[in-house]
């Protein structure tokens, strides 16, 4: 009697290294004639309407975000996903399997997966599933649990192996265990290069439980059609979502997509081979906060949400680099060397993925609220969360300033990358024209949204979940509620990144912003490019500035003095004096500037939107008059600059 087993795939989207493949591939008792390996598309988190072909309605509704009602998955990862879908189709097909794909919610495909086989008087035995972290997954898990039991079928969840450190390896028996602070855990963990376990086999040609007949698999439900090819998956996939907001501006000339890289295990085995033959993985430490490029970071994120690698697999790639015993890495410099301070910051950031899928694991669904993991007593008083600023009146303080509706225009500008500010502007737009931006732009961008502006951090979070193509759920939110300064940052009253001088130490001659952002490209001086209104009127004119929003109405205007020294009011600002080629600004303000905690030299005065109604700072702009605007940040800026290996200064 024929007894399939249904291996429902997700965030494992691999041949390689996946142990219910390997199981199944190398173990001779586990009883079942036929393997169904099956992607479903989830409806609530992918929108599914392109693949309806006869004009009819979805039976989901839209796959928008709870907060923000952005798409959940936007074009750029809808692309990838659907590339890393066919590239593990084609891989089963290789060794003699082949992949389902069905659209719809989980537990309705499942369901009639199991129907189907029923009526046709085929036995399931079992529905196989990698167990994620997200809460609507977990939902999925207990649904398609329950299916089971209907249908009489074995239901078995499967470890998520993708992690460096295996969950049998961490010394954590409950979540509750796990220490809140990232370098309590790194201890624990090292040394790093020890720890991960062995990868495991590759089925091979034949390994596998052949499919089922093709007459006796279910059909997709209607109104669904399954794509005929990889063409067909991405058009279904992109349509829909690619207008994901009003008026998207041209893709720069003179800009380069920092992620050219398609989705599926087999990109990501190419992506590691080459990244180690160049000389990326030894380079990494010094270039990982570079911007511009495809080298300067390892772009290995994507593959590694969606489960096309394994951090393990990464880090025995770099074992045999490090030991000499890979000849595929024989010419690349540092081979046979042991580990280096590239390779080592590698497992370092591996880690700090494990840690913030353990602390979701931990914190469940607090991960998506407002007040963060902080809101646990364990944290403190809720009452001294900050109040945040939202664009929606009813949960906005009856004394919100800026109101509600100058918020929603705050954030469509900040979403588009045009606030003014330079670095974040640059990262918004490199965001929406490719689904990447590097790990120093997202903390300024993070930090500016929920630390200088206030403004509800989750809008952040489901705007790059809609377009990162490397959305992770864990170090998504993890890392937003990090730098809002509610979630494991022991220092996050005081950590707050000041864009203009991150600008000034990671973008310094000002390519980066330049790129992106083309209307400032003509703009001379650095502290100009970084903020546009900082420009004399006659700069400004020649560059074609001088009706532009950004300038006539930054978002925010940030002091920054240069030799840390605020200056005594009513001195003139020294930019204003125009000595010297490239003379950084130092504006001042007339009240307000705070020195930053540590010995740090950028000094942020005040918190100044001309959006903003209500006078309580007054200082003195680039054109030396008086702009109003709430105290809002918290004054003191620090020194972001983190070494690699200093993991207290955020992820
Ligand atoms: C606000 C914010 C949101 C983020 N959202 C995501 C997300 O949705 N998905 C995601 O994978 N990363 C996210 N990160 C972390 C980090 O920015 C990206 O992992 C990194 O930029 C991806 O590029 P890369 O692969 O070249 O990274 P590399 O610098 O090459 O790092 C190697 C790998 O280490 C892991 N890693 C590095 N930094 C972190 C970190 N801070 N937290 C967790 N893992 C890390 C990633 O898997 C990455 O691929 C976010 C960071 C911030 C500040």
């Amino acid at each position: 009697m024929p007894n399939t087993v249904l291996y429902i795939f997700r965030q494992d989207l691999r041949t390689r290294d996946n142990p219910i493949l390997s199981h199944l591939a190398t173990s001779g008792h586990h009883g079942f004639t036929h393997l169904l390996p099956v992607y479903v598309f989830p409806a609530n988190q992918v929108e599914l309407s392109g693949f309806i072909k006869d004009g009819s309605k979805s039976p989901y509704p839209e796959a928008r975000s709870r907060v923000g009602k952005y798409w959940r998955c936007g074009p750029y990862r809808a692309e990838f996903l659907g590339q890393a879908v066919w590239d593990v189709k084609e891989s089963l097909e290789a060794v003699g399997s082949g992949l389902a794909v069905r659209l719809g919610s989980v537990e309705d495909a499942v369901r009639s997966l199991l129907e189907g086989f029923k009526t046709k008087g085929q036995k399931v035995g079992a529905v196989w599933m990698t167990g994620l972290e997200g809460t609507e997954e977990r939902k999925d898990e207990r649904d398609v649990a329950s299916l089971c039991e209907k249908y009489g079928a074995q239901f078995k969840l499967w470890g998520d192996e993708k992690y460096f450190i295996d969950d049998r390896d961490i010394g954590i028996t409950r979540p509750s265990e796990l220490p809140d602070v990232f370098t309590t855990y790194r201890k624990t963990a090292e040394p790093l290069r020890e720890r991960p376990r062995a990868t495991l086999p590759t089925p091979t040609k034949g390994s596998l439980p052949p499919l089922p007949d093709a007459s006796l698999i279910p059909n997709q439900a209607a109104p669904f059609s399954t794509p005929g090819s990889l063409h067909d998956l991405v058009e279904s996939l992109v349509e829909p979502v690619k207008d994901f907001m009003p008026n998207i501006p041209a893709f720069p000339e003179a800009a380069v997509s920092a992620h050219p890289f398609k989705g599926g295990e087999t990109e990501a085995q190419a992506r590691l081979t080459a990244l180690i033959q160049s000389g990326g993985m030894k380079n990494y430490a010094s270039t990982r906060n570079g911007l511009l490029g495809t080298e300067f970071s390892t772009k290995l994120s994507g593959y590694l949400a969606q489960g096309c690698i394994t951090s393990r697999q990464i880090h025995h790639a770099l074992v045999g680099y490090e030991d000499g015993t890979d000849q595929t890495f024989e010419k690349a410099d540092g081979f046979g060397t042991g580990e280096n301070e590239g390779t080592k910051a590698v497992r370092f950031e591996l880690l700090w993925r494990d840690y913030m899928r353990l602390c979701h694991q931990k914190f469940r669904a607090k991960l998506f609220r407002l007040s963060g993991f902080k809101g646990d007593e364990a944290y403190g008083d809720e009452a001294k969360a900050p109040k945040w600023k939202s664009p929606v009146k009813e949960q906005a303080l009856a004394d919100q300033d800026p109101k509600p509706a100058d918020i929603a225009r705050i954030l469509e500008r900040f979403n588009a990358g045009t606030t003014g500010m330079g670095l974040i502007d640059a990262s918004q737009r490199e965001l929406l024209h490719t689904g990447y931006t590097s790990n120093r732009a997202r903390q300024n961008v993070a930090s500016f949204l929920a630390k200088h502006l206030e403004i509800d951090w989750r809008y952040g979070a489901e705007w790059y979940e809609m377009l990162l193509v490397d959305y992770d759920v864990s170090s998504n939110w993890g890392n937003w509620q990090y730098v809002a300064g509610v979630g494991n940052d022991p220092r996050s009253e005081i950590r707050i990144f000041n864009p203009v001088k991150q600008a000034m130490d990671y973008d310094k001659d000002g390519t980066y912003v330049r790129s992106w952002v083309p209307e400032v490209a003509k703009l001379e001086q650095l502290v100009n490019v970084f903020q546009a209104w900082t420009a004399l009127p006659e700069e400004l004119k020649a560059a074609g500035l001088e009706g532009s929003i950004m300038v006539t109405d930054p978002v925010k205007k940030i002091i920054y003095n240069v030799d840390g020294k605020p200056q005594k009011p009513g001195k003139r600002p020294p930019h204003m004096v125009r000595e010297g080629p490239l003379l950084p600004m130092a504006h001042t303000a007339e009240e307000g500037v705070v020195e930053a905690p540590q010995a740090v030299k950028a000094v942020e005065a005040v918190a100044v939107s001309a959006m903003a109604s209500e006078a309580t700072i007054r200082a003195s702009s680039s054109r030396g008059e008086l702009i109003k605007g709430p105290r809002s940040a918290v004054p003191g800026v620090e020194d972001l600059r983190r070494p690699v290996g200093v993991e207290d200064a955020g992820a």
